[in-house]
């Protein structure tokens, strides 16, 4: 399996790509990354160097890989973290060319914007691209509750709002939708929920909440989802994988008091999960 997976890449710690590419590599698939920009270090730290790129570099990457003759390979395209309106424009002009080479190819879009606790953290003009463009161009979105919300303009206090919002998301493109980082009333104070819905049902899975905060999660958890739907054609059974093997990562991360994830000391847990959750039908 070949997948495309156009986002943010930094040089220390594991978000955008540095998250997502090893996780995909680790379960068997072939990895075509292209990078949004290439950062020192996440954004969370305040503090960053390195460079947005721009389309026209993504445009010509895309031009040398369709020079190979490859793009018909090409099973899917993820794209994260965009870094302007621009290079997101040269996403979806992505998305099309590798549909193009084959109609089969299906395309992910986690659309990264920001979280309860810091807010919108991408360039102005960002969450508008993603909710008139990017969001509905897509076969499955992966957003965090904020991202939920935002893209909706339904604020999520039940698991009925939420199944509220992600309907609206549905009706405008994406037929496959996973919610992270989920809390309604209904969720325990211990606990932290995610959803997913597809054309089959919805699904909700529960894990305990750990006390750590990591940037990064969310790139591997969507990567994960993606290659799991892509294989098994089953949200329920993509979100108790990809949701297993997150837990198990940021477990250890917790246990080791790191800041970053431990992505590459932790890979056992995106093939074989110390623990298995398992998601209901809701
Ligand atoms: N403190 C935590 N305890 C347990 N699981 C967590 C925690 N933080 C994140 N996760 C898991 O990682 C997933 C993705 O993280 P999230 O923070 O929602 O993504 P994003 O970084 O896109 O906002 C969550 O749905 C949850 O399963
Ligand atoms: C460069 C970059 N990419 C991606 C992300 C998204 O990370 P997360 O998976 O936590 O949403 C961030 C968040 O800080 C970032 O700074
Ligand atoms: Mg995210």
């Amino acid at each position: 399996m070949n997948i495309l997976s156009i986002q943010s890449h930094v040089a220390f710690g594991h978000v955008g790509n540095a998250s997502a590419v090893f996780p995909m590599q680790r379960l068997g698939v072939d990895v075509w990354p292209i990078h949004t920009v290439q950062f020192s270090n996440h954004t969370g730290y305040g503090s960053w160097k390195g460079r947005v790129f721009d389309g026209g570099m993504i445009d010509e990457v895309m031009d040398g890989i369709a020079e190979r003759g490859v793009l018909s390979a090409c099973d899917g395209v993820l794209s994260g973290y965009m870094g302007s309106a621009d290079i997101g424009h040269a996403i979806l002009s992505a998305v099309e060319r590798v549909r193009a080479a084959n109609p089969r190819a299906i395309y992910c879009c986690d659309p990264v914007i920001g979280d309860v606790g810091r807010g919108v953290f991408v360039r102005p003009g960002i969450p508008e691209f993603m909710r008139e463009q990017a969001v509905p161009a897509a076969d499955i979105v992966t957003p965090n509750q904020f991202e939920l919300e935002l893209l909706t303009d339904i604020e999520i206090r039940t698991l009925a709002d939420a199944h509220r919002a992600v309907e609206a998301l549905r009706d405008t493109g994406p037929k496959v939708v996973m919610v992270t980082s989920l809390v309604t009333e209904e969720t325990p104070d211990d606990s932290i929920d995610m959803m997913a819905v597809d054309a089959k049902g919805a699904w909700r899975v529960r894990t305990p909440k750990l006390d750590v905060s990591v940037n990064g999660a969310g790139d591997a958890i969507a990567a994960l989802f993606f290659v799991h739907y892509l294989r098994e054609q089953s949200a329920a059974v993509a979100l108790g994988r990809a949701s297993s093997s997150v837990y198990g990562l940021l477990k250890r991360t917790k246990e080791a008091g790191a800041r970053e994830i431990l992505t590459v000391s932790a890979q056992d847990e995106f093939v074989t999960p110390s623990e298995d959750f398992t998601p209901e039908a809701i």
